[in-house]
């Protein structure tokens, strides 16, 4: 490691302790942590303040999926007495408002707040020129370590005749004014559900094309629900489907597909959506010349503390993996500034014991800790408890009683292992599991802890009460039994 940084020459003194490349959360968290730890950091950010998540991500999608929910209530509105909930609405206004939770927003990841907290930001793309410089717009920065956070972009499938096409990616999605008649959804992850389901209720058709199923890494019984609840809000989810080619013809744009049976079809758009991943940003800011190895997924091989082949280059978020989600970022980010500036005392270990995350489909699925396909795989031993959210009184008076709570635990112990959550409220409902799994409290702690009625939450406790339930002490009952028999003479 030395070796490789004594081929650089290095700096008598540095102008910096940090310099953070990328603006998005884990950017952000690294350089806010560095700059609360009294260090002399400078963020660089190419495009955007807030990264994917707020400018393309999480906030536009949420925010669209919120105007979808709305016209989904008010299309049921029988189910809650409501004879007539007549609406209208404006596409331009739905997506003039999203803009608009972006703009409001904005200010938490600005330059101004950052420059308060004491961060210098510069905008320009940043070039690392060795383990101790970087370069931005035309400036050379000296600083004893580097953290890259330069996040990942959608991937454009290879798919002939694409470019010939209307496409969009998550990237682009957010500049339509008018509404597409006809929209293919290519991507059945997070990315193409949430916005497949929005864009159907939002009066789009859409067509979700899938290679393999929905939602590869969920509960099977979690999938169905929500490819079912999808099907419900008009969307036609085609699974095991391949794109094949796209044109463009006087009568309009097609995709071509081959279905399963080998059979193929002519899927119609006016826009197609590639929601097929996302791969981390890894070229053209000096990593090639620095000869950084990237793994074979895409990602900046990085050890347990985040540190690349130069023990001073640090990288964290959707750029190191193994994860892709804004909390997983912000997470690594305080790692990779804390690591970065004391790693010489004392460095710390990522820990990725229990990460949560939360699709919000309609039903949401909220994920922490193994699913029953993960811990078969792994060879782990557990048991099921399952709770029904058709049984929770609150879910009932909100006319929302779908889907379930699946908690594995440690045979014989209360112990979780993971939990899967389908329903309305799923990704507010991990959160007390996310805590007691984190902290080491099983579920009988959880059903010692008193939950307002009538509330989503309690639906926590009564699995809780499912497992007690089933795990009673029969053997002390038979005697308990006797002793009452015995009280009555
Ligand atoms: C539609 C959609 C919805 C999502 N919804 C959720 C959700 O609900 N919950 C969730 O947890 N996650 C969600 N995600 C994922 C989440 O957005 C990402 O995991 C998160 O934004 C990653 O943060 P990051 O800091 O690693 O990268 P980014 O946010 O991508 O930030 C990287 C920044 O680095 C900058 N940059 C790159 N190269 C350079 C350079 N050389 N010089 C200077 N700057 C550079 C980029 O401009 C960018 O601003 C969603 C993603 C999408 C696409
Ligand atoms: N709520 C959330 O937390 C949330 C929401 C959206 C995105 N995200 C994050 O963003 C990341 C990217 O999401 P995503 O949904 O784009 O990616 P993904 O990798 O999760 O899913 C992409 C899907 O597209 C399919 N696919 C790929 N190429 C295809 C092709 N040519 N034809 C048909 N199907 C094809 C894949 O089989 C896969 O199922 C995710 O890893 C996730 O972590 C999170």
């Amino acid at each position: 490691m030395k070796g490789l940084r004594s081929s650089w020459p290095k700096p008598r003194r540095f102008d910096r302790n940090l310099v953070v490349i990328g603006a998005g959360a884990a950017g952000l968290t690294a350089s806010y942590i560095a700059s609360a730890a009294r260090a002399k950091v400078t963020l660089i950010e190419g495009h955007k303040m807030g990264g994917d998540c707020l400018n393309y991500g999480c906030v536009p999608s949420k925010a669209l999926i919120r105007s979808a929910t709305f016209l989904r209530q008010a299309r049921r509105c029988k189910d809650l007495g409501i004879a007539r909930a007549p609406v209208e609405y404006d596409f331009r206004e739905i997506m003039v408002r999203v803009h608009h939770v972006i703009k409001t927003i904005e200010p938490h990841d600005s330059v101004e707040r950052y420059n308060r907290l004491g961060v210098e930001v510069i905008h320009g793309m940043a070039h690392i020129t060795s383990p101790w410089t970087v370069e931005v717009n035309g400036r050379t920065l000296t600083t004893r370590a580097i953290v890259i956070a330069t996040g990942s972009r959608p991937v454009v499938p290879p798919i002939p005749g694409l470019e010939q096409v209307r496409y969009y990616t998550s990237d682009t999605i957010w500049s339509l004014t008018e509404r597409p008649k006809q929209l293919v959804v290519l991507g059945g992850g997070p990315v193409g559900c949430e916005l497949a389901q929005a864009f159907a209720l939002l009066d789009c058709q859409v067509i979700q094309v899938e290679r393999t199923g929905l939602m590869g890494r969920e509960d099977p019984d979690a999938v169905a629900l929500v490819e079912a609840a999808l099907r419900a809000d008009g969307v036609r989810v085609l699974t095991q489907t391949h794109a094949i080619r796209c044109q463009s013809e006087a009568g309009g744009q097609q995709l071509i597909v081959r279905h399963q049976d080998g059979t193929e079809e002519a899927l119609p758009f006016d826009a197609l959506l590639c929601a097929a991943g996302r791969v981390a940003r890894t070229e053209g800011f000096g990593l090639e010349e620095m000869g950084i190895p990237i793994w074979p997924n895409g990602v900046i091989e990085t050890d347990a503390w985040l540190q690349t082949l130069y023990p001073n280059i640090y990288a964290c978020g959707d750029v190191a993996g193994p994860y892709q989600f804004t909390h997983v970022a912000a997470h690594q980010g305080w790692y990779a500034a804390v690591n970065a500036l004391f790693g010489s005392v004392k460095r710390f270990k990522v820990d990725y014991s229990i990460i949560p995350w939360t699709t919000f489909t309609h039903p949401e699925v909220a994920r922490a800790g193994l699913s029953e396909t993960e811990a078969n795989t792994r060879g782990v031993r557990f048991e099921v408890t399952r709770y029904s959210l058709e049984d929770l009184d609150r879910a009932i008076t909100d006319e929302a009683a779908h889907g379930f709570i699946k908690v594995l635990t440690v045979p014989g112990k209360d112990q979780i292992l993971g939990v899967t959550i389908v329903g309305a409220r799923a990704g507010d409902l991990l959160a007390e599991f996310v805590l007691a799994m984190k902290h080491g409290l099983g579920l009988k702690k959880i059903l010692g802890t008193i939950h307002s009625y009538p509330t989503w939450p309690e639906a926590n406790k009564y699995v809780a009460g499912e497992w007690r339930r089933a795990h009673m002490p029969s053997r002390l009952l038979g005697w308990v039994e006797k002793y009452h028999a015995w009280r009555r003479g």
